[in-house]
Order: C-alpha cells, then sequence, then structure tokens
C-alpha cells in the first residue's frame, strides 16, 4: 500500500481506502478460487496493483472515456486503472468464467460503479473503445488481429487512441511488423528491482503496415 501512495500521492482518501481493501479481497478470494500465485499475492501491490498503474504514467484516462481490458484475468490491468480513474469506463473481458466470478466480487465489493464486465472471448465483443489495456494475454500479432475494429476512430483523446500493453523483456521480434509502436520502459518510472524489463507498448490506432 505504500507504494501506492508513493507513487500517486495525489488520490482521495476514497480511492487509497479502495487500494487498501483490494488486498484482503483478494486474499480472502484466492483461498477459494486459485486466481493469483501465492509469490504474487504475498507482493500483490508491487506485482499486480502498481504494474497495472504503470499504463496510467504513460496515458491519463479522461472521464467518459471507454476502455476495454482484454483478459483480465483477475482483474489486472483493469481493477487498479478503474479505481485510479474513478470517471472513467472500463469494461473488463476474460473468457474463463471462474476468474470473471472473482471480478464480479472484488468489483462489488469495492462499490466500483465503473466497471462492467464479460465473461467471453474478446472475439464475440462488440462495441467501440477509446483504448484497450492488457498484460499477457497474446503476443501482439495474435492481439491485433482478436481486436481489430473495436478502436474507436473518433477518441475522447483527440489525436490518442490504439492499445496500451503491458509487456516485459526483448521485444525486437514481436514488434517487428510495428514500426509506429512507442515503447515506454517502466524503471524510468518506478525505481523498484520489479520493473527492470517491464514496458508499456502503445500501439496507435492509425498504424499502417
Ligand atoms: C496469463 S492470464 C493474464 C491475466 C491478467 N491480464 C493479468 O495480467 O493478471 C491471460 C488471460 O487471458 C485470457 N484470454 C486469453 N485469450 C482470450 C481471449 N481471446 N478473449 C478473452 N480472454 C482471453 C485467459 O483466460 C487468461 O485469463
Amino acid at each position: 500500500m505504500e507504494l501506492i501512495k508513493k507513487y500517486f500521492p495525489d488520490l482521495s482518501d476514497d480511492q487509497y481506502a479502495k487500494f487498501e481493501q483490494l488486498e484482503a479481497l483478494y486474499k480472502d478470494w484466492n483461498l477459494k478460487i486459485n486466481v493469483v500465485s501465492r509469490k504474487d499475492i504475498d507482493e500483490i501491490y508491487l506485482r499486480h496493483v502498481l504494474h497495472s498503474l504503470g499504463i496510467a504514467k504513460i496515458q491519463k484516462f479522461k472521464p467518459g472515456a471507454e476502455i476495454l481490458d482484454v483478459g483480465t484475468g483477475g482483474g489486472f490491468p483493469g481493477i487498479p486503472l478503474a479505481i485510479l480513474f474513478p470517471e472513467t469506463n472500463f469494461h473488463l473481458v476474460d473468457s474463463i468464467g471462474k476468474k470473471m466470478k472473482v471480478v464480479n466480487e472484488v468489483v462489488e465489493g469495492l462499490k466500483l460503479t465503473n466497471v462492467k464486465t464479460t465473461n467471453a472471448r474478446v472475439e464475440e465483443i462488440s462495441g467501440t473503445y477509446d483504448f484497450i489495456v492488457s498484460r499477457a494475454v497474446a503476443a501482439m500479432p495474435t492481439f491485433v488481429h482478436w481486436t481489430k475494429g473495436k478502436i474507436a476512430k473518433k477518441s475522447q483523446h483527440e489525436l490518442k487512441n490504439g492499445i496500451l500493453y503491458l509487456k516485459g523483456g526483448d521485444l525486437t521480434v514481436e514488434l517487428r511488423d510495428y514500426p509506429k509502436a512507442e515503447i515506454y520502459e517502466l524503471r524510468d518510472y518506478f525505481e523498484e528491482d520489479f520493473f527492470n524489463t517491464k514496458k508499456v507498448v502503445y500501439l496507435p490506432l492509425k498504424y499502417k503496415p
């Protein structure tokens, strides 16, 4: 929790209270349905919450904007981002029902009124979004294929819209066909060793192969 205050010092009491409550909710649910590994649950603020919030260091979401979290699993990065941007709308999607059950319980427990959830493959989701966020779901070519047509051409963020993907390691091969991809190193924003190889890849919509 101290980590959240260290990097996001200007949040409201309600936001800090939600981040505080989040740990207990996940710990409780993880005893029943294992959605977060044991090591990760002990370091949930570093490995899940702060990592998810890395996206916010690259892009601030506007009130009323629509964000799709593809393959949210236990709710990452969608839930921490929904706490950080309470006036932005988040749609969290995953194809595994039991993970969505936990997400639904956490959303309810935290009283997050800006989160909608759907248990489905992303290919089945219709509608368009200002940004698509994700972590650890698929290689970029597959991900781009799955999400084709789901990014609004007219964004509420003026000229910025597209995919914001949390990735790690060497991306040279994976992003070879995406010359417009912008790579942001999270070690430039967070000093913990965990972030040494972590990045946010921003793929603008107007990418033309
Ligand atoms: C490794 S987990 C990552 C979960 C979460 N994003 C995180 O970082 O903790 C990948 C998730 O993507 C989901 N997934 C994979 N392909 C999907 C698809 N086509 N549509 C929706 N969800 C998908 C899986 O069910 C799984 O929960």
